[in-house]
């Protein structure tokens, strides 16, 4: 079943940051690696990039979210950003037990897909936020990782219905089912109300970290889509992948 959120406090960042984003997230929806994903045309290698870069990312991602966790002021919100870095190693392990397994990838062929430039500039940028950020503007820069997903996840599954037969059902099930939307929520409410308490300096900032990770979503599908590579790997022996 599909979870449409409902719509954030209209006066809140949230709904700010939305409206500042809405034609990248529509061309995030629009985007051919996702058109693709949705008719279940998208090619195995294309989706297979994508899985071993977010395996990656997943890992980076749950690194941000441990270092929020340390940082909030409440017990209630470190345990939302601990259960969520949980949650994202959670998804790592099951990629692996799933995806990856269903699709025979070896750890020989993961080992030979380098880290990409944008999965490697994104969980910098990430990893980069939890070190020096405040902590507002590392939990907006965490937000479109959950948000844009569920919106990608839910918008595809109202088009392709039912799931049981798509070769990336699962997929899009993850990212449309309720227990997400219920942390998509979480992780809105979370960024009102840093926001609202923060000076407009901070707030600021808070927009533009919003902003870069929307991009980065976008860049991340492109990546896949493009398989993008390191162009200096021609110059290169080959590498075996590492973590960065
Ligand atoms: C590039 C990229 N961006 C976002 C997600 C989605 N995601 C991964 S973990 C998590 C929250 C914790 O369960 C969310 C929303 C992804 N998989 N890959």
């Amino acid at each position: 079943m599909s979870h449409r959120l409902p719509e954030p406090d209209p006066d809140g960042f949230c709904a700010e940051a939305w409206r500042h984003t809405a034609e990248l997230q529509r061309a995030i929806v629009r985007h051919p690696f996702n058109r693709a994903l949705a008719e279940g045309t998208l090619q195995r290698d294309r989706f297979v990039f994508y899985l071993v870069q977010d395996s990656r990312y997943l890992v980076g991602f749950a690194q941000a979210l441990a270092g929020a966790a340390a940082r909030a002021d409440e017990p209630e919100d470190a345990e939302f950003l601990a259960r969520s870095a949980h949650g994202a190693l959670a998804e790592e392990r099951a990629l692996h037990a799933g995806y990856f397994e269903r699709f025979g990838l070896t750890e020989r062929e993961t080992a030979g897909i380098e880290t990409s430039p944008t999965c490697l500039a994104y969980t910098s940028y990430l990893r980069a936020s939890a070190q020096s950020s405040p902590y507002p503007v590392l939990v907006a820069a965490l937000l479109p990782c959950f948000w844009v997903y569920q919106h990608v996840g839910s918008t595809i599954l109202e088009e392709t219905g039912d799931t049981a037969e798509h070769p990336y059902g699962r997929w899009i099930e993850t990212y449309a089912d309720e227990e997400f939307a219920t942390a998509v929520l979480g992780a809105r409410e979370l960024t009102d109300r840093l926001a609202s308490a923060a000076d407009e300096r901070t707030r600021q900032r808070m927009l533009t970290a919003f902003v870069r990770c929307s991009e980065y979503e976008w860049l991340f599908w492109n990546s896949a889509w493009e398989r993008e590579q390191w162009p200096t790997a021609r110059w290169l022996p080959h590498r075996g992948a590492t973590a960065e």
